[in-house]
């Protein structure tokens, strides 16, 4: 009889493995499903975009923009001779030529990659006055700047200006006889001020209005990141104005908001130039936060001290200004020249900072999220966020502040789960807001490549890493843990506390549980720290097991979690629960990885150095960017070409009958000498050296007849 049971109870048993195998496999799929489903979303918004010119007749735009045109020759001759560039960025010619020919454009172009021009040349080389709108003063006043210093007129109208200045603009587009090609003024000033706007349809009944310029135009659509109230009335441009060809600008837009952009703008027959959001310069890294602050605080100094001794600048991104002026007394407590920026110091106090940071006076800004737009330092070489970001939006615009010279940089996010209560209830009364943490969280917490977040994110198809992140670099150190029963314990935590019409933060609970733990007696899995408890938690609401819930007091605004729409599946252990737990090695030896490939670096700049210096002397002086722009120097640092295509491709604009043999043969020392000295460089660190040549292919020798 015994014997019999005991039978039965193997084949039960067998069964029900048999059963867990299958649901295994079946949640397996749903992921993959999830992932599908969320690309076929994206993908399904894109077709929407020719959907919308299809019902408005748009005519299949087949003019090639990168053919000849008449202005070409003068184009040529101001961007070389006033602006002091020799070659096009990607989409910059077309953009260009799309606007002179009267067409409303809509780009689409990553930080860094050259929008101000695609405006400015046409201002300068149509007749009349060119209106930009941008969202900030600080914005304007460098953009105003950096054309005054070239010479081209250009003036701003904001609250600032003085009377004189307002005289003298105001004249300008009412007579037109004094000088002025690009006018900057505020969103305000379009929808509040009736003068301005009588002055401006002076100026285009008299046929001086060239074009219409809207930068960070993300700023009119309520889906994107950082929504300004006064762009949604920028639609009355083109309503005043259909003629003039209107530009619409941003580093980033989801294809919600483009076709939001579209509509508020009133373009629907616009161009549209979208170039990649990859920012291959840029290493994206996930450091595991401590939960003591001042742990964080010597991370982070350690870090800036031995990576970037100097004082190459950076910017650190704070939660709040409160925290942001700790961080930075503490930062200058470590030696380290840093100072605050925030919404409260007044415009002076923001300024002077802003300045002295910008003239290398100060190493490290620390600033909130008002350290925004505008800041369009070139050599910023590493943000590190202390906090999370509210969204992947907001984190790929924050991050994309460094390296914008095109040279390697870092940016490094600090992730703790319970930072992601703090940040959830200030976003949940927002359009998506908690969707849009949720997913930059997931960001956080993936094992998976940091660039293809950013793909998968913005819709466009995946590109090489080329190891850039530190989950493709050095290949996520996680261990998978089976934490089914700590997820059941949430549950039924959560769920008795419902009953007596209670609530628990993030904190909350993972004290209650920890109690109800011990009460039970060990859990058949590994005991798991306070943070991973934590992380769990934050999974579970990830993964719709658990929500948020959110209430307000008189001081702040409380984040409680409860059950979640799939808790009883979980509950009734229809789901194995895995948390991925990132172990403590893997942060030593990619810092020794890290610092390995920065003193590399630091060499190849070296060497860059004496090339250009090669180049000048043996050109007349010709400025290095005549033979490689700034991306591909960039590029050549980071990747490293294995074949003379792949190298073609880097450096395929060079033609050798423009520019002589001997700058080929120049660029060619320089990647033989890229590609063979690295191996020297890291021979004697053992460990290091090991994983670089693993991750290095063998050097290819160059001819320089498939080069020319
Ligand atoms: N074709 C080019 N060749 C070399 N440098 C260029 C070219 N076009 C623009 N630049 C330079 O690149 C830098 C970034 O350009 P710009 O400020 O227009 O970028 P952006 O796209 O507006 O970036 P952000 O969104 O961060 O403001 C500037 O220093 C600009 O002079």
């Amino acid at each position: 009889m015994e014997s019999n049971l005991t039978q039965e109870l193997l084949v039960v048993e067998a069964e029900l493995q048999d059963v867990q195998d299958q649901i295994k496999l079946l949640l397996d799929r749903q992921e993959a499903l999830h992932k599908k489903q969320a690309e076929l979303k994206t993908l399904l918004e894109e077709c929407k975009l020719p959907d919308a010119a299809a019902n408005s007749n748009i005519s299949v735009d087949t003019v090639d923009w990168s053919g000849t045109f008449e202005w070409d020759a003068r184009a040529y001759d101001i961007t070389f001779n006033v602006f002091g560039i020799t070659s096009y960025r990607a989409n910059q010619r077309e953009i260009i030529n799309a606007l002179m020919s009267g067409r409303d454009v809509l780009v689409i172009m990553a930080a860094g990659g050259g929008k101000s021009l695609c405006y400015q040349l046409p201002a300068v080389l149509l007749d009349g006055i060119a209106l930009v709108v941008s969202p900030l003063l600080s914005l304007i006043q460098d953009q105003v700047m950096g054309l005054s210093a070239l010479g081209i007129p250009a003036c701003m109208l904001t609250s600032t200006t003085s009377k004189d200045d307002e005289k003298f603009i105001y004249k300008a587009l009412e007579k037109g006889d004094v000088e002025l090609k690009i006018l900057y003024v505020t969103p305000e000033k379009i929808s509040k001020s009736k003068r301005f706007m009588s002055k401006l349809e002076k100026c285009h009944k008299a046929g001086r209005l060239s074009l219409i310029s809207i930068d960070e135009a993300h700023c009119c659509s309520q889906w994107g990141h950082d929504f300004r109230p006064d762009y949604k009335n920028l639609g009355i441009l083109k309503i005043q104005f259909p003629q003039v060809p209107l530009i619409a600008l941003t580093a980033t837009a989801t294809y919600k908001v483009q076709i939001d952009l579209m509509e508020m703008l009133h373009i629907p027959k616009c161009i549209k130039f979208e170039t990649t959001v990859n920012r291959p310069n840029l290493f994206y890294k996930v450091h595991v936060k401590s939960p003591i602050s001042k742990v964080v605080i010597n991370q982070i100094a350690d870090y800036i001290v031995s990576s970037y001794s100097n004082m190459e600048s950076g910017i650190v991104y704070c939660f709040s200004r409160k925290e942001c002026e700790q961080v930075a007394r503490e930062l200058q407590e470590h030696g380290i020249s840093a100072d605050y920026y925030h919404a409260d110091m007044d415009i002076a106090a923001r300024e002077k900072v802003h300045l002295r940071w910008s003239r290398n006076n100060l190493q490290v800004i620390v600033g909130t999220v008002a350290f925004g737009m505008g800041i369009n330092k070139p050599d910023v070489r590493f943000v590190i966020h202390h906090s999370l970001s509210k969204s992947m939006e907001t984190y790929y615009q924050e991050s994309g502040r460094a390296g914008r010279d095109g040279l390697p940089s870092e940016c490094v996010l600090y992730y703790k789960p319970s930072d992601v209560p703090r940040q959830s209830s200030m976003v949940f009364y927002e359009n998506s807001g908690l969707q849009n943490l949720y997913d930059i969280v997931r960001y956080c917490q993936s094992k998976s490549c940091r660039r293809s977040a950013f793909f998968l994110h913005f819709g466009e198809p995946l590109q090489d890493c080329n190891d850039m992140c530190d989950n493709c670099a050095y290949g996520a150190k996680l261990e998978e843990v089976n934490v089914t029963d700590h997820a059941k314990a949430i549950l039924s935590v959560l769920r008795s506390m419902q009953d007596l019409d209670q609530r628990a933060t993030v904190l909350q609970l993972v004290d209650k549980l920890k109690v109800k733990m011990k009460a039970l007696g060990a859990p058949s899995t590994p005991e798991l720290k306070k943070e991973h408890l934590e992380q769990l938690i934050i999974q579970l609401l990830l993964d719709r097991v658990l929500k948020e819930e959110f209430q307000h007091t008189a001081y702040a605004t409380n984040a409680y979690v409860t059950l979640g729409p799939l808790w009883k599946q979980t509950l009734d252990g229809k789901r194995i629960v895995k948390l991925d737990i990132r172990s403590g090695q893997s942060h030593i030896k990619d810092e020794k990885l890290k610092s390995s490939k920065r003193s590399r670096s630091a060499l190849l700049e070296g060497r860059l150095d004496e090339l250009r210096k090669d180049i000048s002397s043996n050109h007349g002086g010709i400025f290095p960017h005549a033979v490689l722009s700034s991306q591909q120097i960039g590029a050549l640092s980071i990747q490293k070409p294995t074949s003379v295509a792949q190298l073609g491709k880097l450096i395929g604009k060079v033609k050798a009958e423009k520019y002589g043999k001997r700058i080929i043969e120049l660029i060619q020392q320089y990647i033989k000498a890229e590609l063979s000295d690295g191996d020297a460089i890291a021979a004697d660190e053992g460990e290091i050296n090991e994983e670089i040549k693993r991750q290095r292919k063998a050097p290819v020798i160059i001819d320089s007849e498939d080069e020319t």
